[in-house]
């Protein structure tokens, strides 16, 4: 089995006062191997989006719990070195959420979007004078967004310059992948990224998945979704969770032929595709 890159131990997350405490994460485990794209599934208010963040260093757990620890590539998220460790995971992830109208600036086009963080890794070498890689220059940059936008199979001639007033949902989810990828990351968060999409453009948010995959073959995604259907194509894992626990998980083709749960049984069976 692959490196694992990201993994959750005993994680316990409470919102609300002390008086009244809701607790949403009753002490989870997760973890996440190179490469591999595992779908987090279950109704809403099950805590997919909460365990998924945390993982990402985005939301923090209860503290002083015992066993608790986030680690990203080994490192923990938690520790005396967490601020290390959650800088090179900000560096080395990318994000897709639920609505691409509201991950992309209305004011700009396609290609600057895609562009950006490409754009603000250069600003960072040029403070940091980070040698270890070659400076991009905006020749480099150009060809990185081309080949972004190629990925998820948008014109790049056509793209570079429209607006996200003149896409369609899918258009825009499908530019908001190519900028979530430009820096080829080795983890990449996806929450719900097709629940605000058209069942018919649906497909093409999965082949722009799958063809980013083929790009960057280490690269793990996690993806958050309330149907199975969506992601069965996808994942090559499945985690289900029901009221803030791990009901059942385990290889996609297993999980969906054999189901153990009640639960897993019924998302079967509501599942879209
Ligand atoms: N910032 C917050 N403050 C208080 N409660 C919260 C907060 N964020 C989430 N919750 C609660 O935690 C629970 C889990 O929410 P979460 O968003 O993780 O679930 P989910 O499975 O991702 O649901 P959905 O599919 O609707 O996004 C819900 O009951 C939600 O209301």
């Amino acid at each position: 089995m692959s490196d694992v890159v990201l993994e959750a131990h005993n994680i316990v997350k409470t919102y609300g006062s002390s008086r009244h405490p809701q607790v949403v994460l009753h002490g989870v485990d997760l973890t996440v191997h190179e490469g591999e794209c595992v779908a987090v599934v279950g109704a809403s208010g099950s805590g997919k989006t909460t365990l998924t963040r945390i993982l990402f260093g985005l939301d923090a757990p209860d503290s002083h719990v015992d066993g608790l620890d986030v680690r990203y590539e080994g490192r923990s998220l938690m520790g005396d070195h967490a601020h290390e460790a959650h800088d090179l995971l900000r560096m080395q992830s990318g994000i897709v959420y639920q609505n691409p109208f509201e991950s992309l600036d209305p004011r700009w086009p396609a290609g600057r979007s895609v562009a950006e963080p490409l754009q603000l890794r250069r600003i960072a070498q040029r403070h940091h004078h980070a040698h270890q890689e070659p400076m991009l220059d905006d020749a480099a940059i150009a060809q990185a967004v081309a080949d972004a936008l190629e990925t998820v199979a948008l014109d790049p001639q056509e793209f570079m310059w429209r607006y996200p007033v003149d896409m369609s949902g899918g258009q825009a989810q499908r530019v908001a992948i190519a900028r979530a990828i430009i820096k080829q990351p080795h983890v990449l968060l996806a929450d719900e990224p097709m629940s605000a999409i058209d069942v018919a453009a649906r497909i093409q948010i999965i082949d722009a998945f799958e063809s980013a995959r083929k790009r960057n073959p280490n690269m793990a995604i996690v993806m958050v979704s309330h149907d199975l259907g969506v992601v069965q194509q996808l994942a090559d894992h499945i985690v289900v969770m029901l009221d803030g626990r791990i009901v059942e998980q385990g290889p996609t083709e297993e999980l969906l032929h054999n189901p153990q749960h009640d639960y897993t049984r019924e998302l079967i069976a509501a599942a879209t595709m």
